[in-house]
């Protein structure tokens, strides 16, 4: 059976009367391609931040490989091995791009490893080595800044591969990408997974969700409501009422 890496109980938190998250439950399999997916203010990105530790959760619980992990840090989950992208992806825009993949590599050092050289030739072996798997390596002394809006999304995800970590969430890694970019991105996904990788990721192009994922969680209103392979899911016309803004009880 395939070992969950990341599991969520009952997540909930609300932000004033907006209930954002309502009761999450979700687990992110070893080696698969989990989208989440909902319409506008599901609870999508809130529920990354509870599980990340950027946000404290009112109620519920989670955990990586049973180990319990709210009320971490978010620094504390990332040396649990979860890596995390963000829509604005937060890269260090001045500094070069080997810089902004070096600076990755630093969540899973530890503060008594030695500093000494080899443990700086490891983590700029690391930072190459992801630099090389996005097609950045030519890149490498560009300024962040200066890159084409696609080189960005893919630093993002060399900064992703340079941590080492074993759980993935990526808020909408592919948006904007044309096709090719989008070929380039989903064959990193498959190294990864083929690895082992549990990935989560957030994305509203449908099309992208089917060619990208191996399983779908549907939230709405803070609640996932449907979990499974992406053709039922996708072809449920009561969800696809949901996602295009036209739900039943509204209509009526
Ligand atoms: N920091 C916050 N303060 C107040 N309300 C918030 C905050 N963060 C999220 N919300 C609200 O919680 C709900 C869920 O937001 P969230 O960003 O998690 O949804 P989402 O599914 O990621 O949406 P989108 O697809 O538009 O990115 C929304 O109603 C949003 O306005």
């Amino acid at each position: 059976m395939t070992e969950v890496l990341l599991k969520s109980e009952n997540l909930a938190r609300a932000f004033g009367g907006v209930q954002a998250v309502a009761g999450v439950s979700l687990s992110l399999p070893a080696g698969q391609v989990t989208a989440l997916v909902g319409p506008n203010g599901a609870g999508k990105t809130t529920t990354f931040n509870l599980i990340t530790g950027n946000l404290r959760a009112d109620s519920g619980t989670a955990h990586i490989r049973g180990k319990p992990i709210m009320g971490l840090k978010p620094w504390q989950v990332a040396r649990l091995g979860v890596a995390r992208s963000f829509q604005d992806l937060r890269l260090f825009t001045h500094m070069t791009v080997r810089e902004n993949v070096l600076a990755a590599t630093e969540t899973s050092a530890w503060f008594w490893q030695p500093g000494g050289a080899r443990a700086r030739a490891a983590r700029a072996e690391r930072a190459a080595a992801a630099l090389d798997a996005t097609g950045l390596s030519d890149l490498a002394d560009a300024r962040a800044v200066d890159l084409a809006y696609a080189e960005r999304k893919f630093l993002s995800m060399a900064r992703i591969l340079a941590a080492e970590a074993d759980i993935w969430l990526l808020d909408e890694p592919a948006s904007g990408l044309d096709l090719s970019s989008r070929l380039r991105f989903g064959a990193l996904l498959r190294a990864a997974t083929a690895r082992g990788v549990a990935i989560c990721l957030i994305e509203h192009n449908l099309d992208v969700v089917a060619e990208l994922s191996d399983r779908i969680a549907f939230l709405d209103q803070g609640r996932v409501l449907a979990e499974g392979d992406p053709q039922s899911i996708l072809r449920d016309p009561a969800l696809a009422a949901i996602y295009f803004g036209d739900r039943p009880q509204e209509a009526a």
